[in-house]
């Protein structure tokens, strides 16, 4: 290596980001301060009321919160939660809250797991907890005890609860106070979920315990959007943000059903854009382009995990869809172009029966929306219609983000 070489990587080592001043800012994951908040402060107080016992030791109401994605569930829950646990601790109140993603943990012992380990110090309590390995009865057995001895409250999070695989864990979780699990310590559920139709999968008692308390959260409008975005314009250096950015990641954003998450995931691909194209400013062209990005990353996240013959059921549907004028699709026109599409990949074709097993499993995760409703054709019972929940370019250009697929055209 010469010493030129190293001259020149130091350049770009000292140089500042032209773009951003603090690109943290618009993370999905970072919680904003309660003044960069927009339009919560009800959901925020009502949160908080039914929270309020917790303060002094009491059990808090459990509560379940509906909205659309990106409508401020999460962080309304987590901002509510940490200035409780905060608060709290300086009255001398043990309160520990825990966040659980059940799109990450979704069977019940995995669940009573990650909040055993979340709740317990073993060098406090000489309780341990291992990963693997037990039964999930003594898993509960051990984060029952641990609750008893570390806290006289806590108050978990169950984030997208409609993914979790059992609901027993809601219940043990909801009555381990009347049910005797307990002595001392006092359990509060925040269930947060997209889909008002997650109660009907809920036994009654189960029901009735976790909706002390219901909040549907409304989607923002684009003034809102608007405003939660100048809130995080600092994340910019001055002057970076052209006068159109905001408005037009807004308008697009409200356009979707008032999406924060989109909003602001618009607003930071604008900025990296820019920064790729060399340019010091944020412009509306940018904004264009990152509304497709915002897209197709977030289905790419969707995907992610998913085995490739669950993206070739999804691809050769995104296939028919772009071809024909219909929506929807029953399993049976999906399967001819998914055969043909096992061909072209050079993998096995599962049967007809094993594609609509996959079909369901994404509608189940959001990947794609199905409906039954009667088939087309004589003496056809009901049967599954899938549908796109993306246009069909921005399914094909995050599948084909996986090279099998993008060399097989
Ligand atoms: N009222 C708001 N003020 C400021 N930022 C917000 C507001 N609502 C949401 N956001 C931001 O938008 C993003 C998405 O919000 P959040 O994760 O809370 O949505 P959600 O309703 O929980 O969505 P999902 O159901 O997809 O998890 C986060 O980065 C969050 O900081």
């Amino acid at each position: 290596m010469g010493e030129e070489a190293q001259s020149s990587l130091d350049s770009i080592w000292e140089s500042k980001d032209p773009i951003f001043a603090d690109k943290e800012l618009l993370d999905i994951e970072h919680i904003p301060d309660e003044d960069r908040i927009i339009g919560r402060e009800d959901e925020i107080s009502d949160l908080a009321n039914g929270i309020h016992p917790a303060i002094r030791g009491g059990k808090p109401r459990n509560t379940l919160i509906y909205g659309k994605t990106g409508t401020g569930k999460s962080l309304v829950a987590k901002h509510v939660t940490r200035s409780a646990e905060a608060f709290a601790q300086e009255q001398g109140t043990r309160l520990q809250r825990a966040y659980i993603d059940c799109t990450q943990a979704t069977t019940e012992t995995q669940v009573v797991i990650k909040l055993a380990r979340a709740f317990n110090d073993p060098d406090e309590t000489d309780i341990s907890v291992p990963l693997s390995g037990l039964s999930t009865n003594a898993y509960y057995d051990r984060l029952w005890r641990v609750l008893d001895a570390r806290h006289d409250v806590v108050i978990i999070i169950l984030d997208e609860v409609d993914k979790l695989q059992e609901n027993n864990v809601l219940m043990q979780l909801s009555r381990a106070g009347e049910a005797g699990k307990l002595d001392t310590c006092k359990v509060g559920i925040l269930a947060i979920s997209n889909k008002i139709s997650f109660k009907d999968s809920l036994d009654e008692r189960v029901l009735s315990s976790l909706q002390e308390r219901e909040f549907i959260f409304p989607p923002y409008d684009a003034n809102q959007l608007r405003e939660i975005m100048r809130h995080r314009k600092d994340a910019f250096h001055e002057g970076v943000l052209t006068d159109d950015a905001i408005p037009l990641a807004a308008a697009f954003a409200a356009q979707e059903h008032g999406d924060a998450r989109k909003a602001l995931d618009i607003l930071r691909n604008a900025g990296e854009l820019a920064k790729d194209d060399g340019d010091d400013l944020v412009r509306e062209e940018h904004v264009r382009n990152a509304r497709e990005k915002a897209d197709v990353d977030r289905f790419s996240k969707l995907l992610q995990d998913q085995p490739t013959q669950s993206k070739a059921a999804v691809y050769a549907l995104s296939l028919i869809a772009d071809a024909k004028n219909d929506e929807e699709f029953a399993t049976r026109e999906i399967y001819e172009r998914y055969e043909q599409l096992t061909e072209r990949l050079d993998i096995d074709a599962l049967s007809q029966r094993r594609l609509a097993d996959r079909l369901n499993e994404q509608a189940f995760l959001d990947i794609l929306g199905v409906t039954d409703r009667v088939g087309r054709g004589r003496g056809k019972g009901m049967t599954n219609f899938y549908y796109l929940l993306e246009d069909p370019g921005v399914v094909q250009t995050a599948i084909e983000s996986d090279q099998r697929f993008s060399e097989s055209e």
